[in-house]
């Protein structure tokens, strides 16, 4: 008598498409990034991968993943093992929403993207000679030199006028500062595997990379300065081309994804709102500009 074989159970065949599994292997960062990886860094952007880009209902357990599925073929006295009865097999998770899988698809697309984006990410990179000045880029785009400039140009303003402006722009700073630590803190996404941690002046969440801390300044900024500057048009263009090249540096630098910078940008955009709602002034703050004023 002919005993049934045990056939897998696989997923719908449309489900790799839809989750990302048929997609080839990323391939190592032409960059380099800081030379070679650091030890552990393969599992977790592995890790990172799997979360990103695989939908949990759809994900296979460690026991039926590709690689296991691939081990040799198990003895005939093995396959030829029972089917379980239906009440032993596992019941299948909740199907994920679109939303998600959408979600799970971008962020894997977000990663392999600013992954071949990050050419400067080391000395070694693709274009690593560029790498000094995208880190002055970076030095104009950080938190210190802003506040301590906005510290001396208040300590210096003889004009009321100018002394608001100032005032308003340290708020925004440190607003912007408390925003981006705390959603930092709250995300907690980690910063490509491939960036080399050696910023200039860091805080604790600065380990994080979502959002780019830079790219809500330097779009907070920019805004601030073209409503309350008046300046001429060429300096207005150069000041929009500043924010944006920031940006795209924090990923040509390996230390930010794409979606960390565009979700910075949309960020900062808003942060300005803020302060526009709350502007600091002798009418809205009387008390802190009798003190000023004195
Ligand atoms: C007074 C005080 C607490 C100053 C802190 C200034 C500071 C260390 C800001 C951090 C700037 C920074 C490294 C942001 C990270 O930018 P990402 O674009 O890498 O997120």
């Amino acid at each position: 008598m002919r005993v049934p074989r045990a056939r897998p159970i696989s997923p719908h065949p449309a489900l790799p498409q839809l989750v990302g599994w048929s997609r080839p292997p990323i391939p190592p960062h032409p960059a380099g990034g800081s030379g070679s990886r650091r030890p552990g860094e393969g599992r977790r952007a592995g890790a990172e991968e799997n979360r990103a880009g695989r939908c949990p209902a759809a994900m296979p357990s460690p026991r039926s993943s590709p690689s296991r599925r691939a081990a040799p073929i198990p003895s005939p006295s093995r396959r030829a093992a029972p089917i379980p009865s239906p009440s032993r097999r596992a019941a299948p998770g909740p199907s994920p929403s679109c939303a998600a899988v959408a979600l799970r698809s971008l962020l894997a697309a977000d990663l392999r993207f600013s992954r071949q984006l990050g050419v400067c990410a080391g000395e070694r990179s693709a274009w690593g000679s560029a790498r000094p000045l995208l880190r002055l880029l970076e030095v104009s785009g950080h938190g210190v030199p802003w506040l301590a400039g906005t510290l001396y140009g208040l300590g210096r303003s003889e004009s009321p006028a100018g002394r608001e402006v100032l005032l308003n722009l340290l708020f925004a700073l440190v607003l912007d500062l408390v925003l981006v630590a705390v959603v930092k803190g709250l995300v907690r996404r980690r910063r490509p595997t491939h960036n080399k941690m050696d910023m200039f002046v860091t805080i604790s969440v600065d380990k994080y990379s979502f959002p780019s801390g830079h790219a809500t300044r330097a779009a907070m900024v920019c805004r601030f300065v073209l409503h309350h500057l008046v300046l001429a048009i060429p300096l207005r263009v150069l000041v929009v081309l500043w924010a944006i090249i920031v940006g795209i540096s924090r990923v040509m630098l390996g230390r930010h994804n794409v979606t960390d910078v565009a979700f910075g940008f949309i960020m900062g955009y808003m942060q300005y709102n803020v302060v526009k709602y709350f502007w600091l002034s002798p009418l809205s703050a009387p008390a802190l500009f009798a003190v000023w004023n004195q």
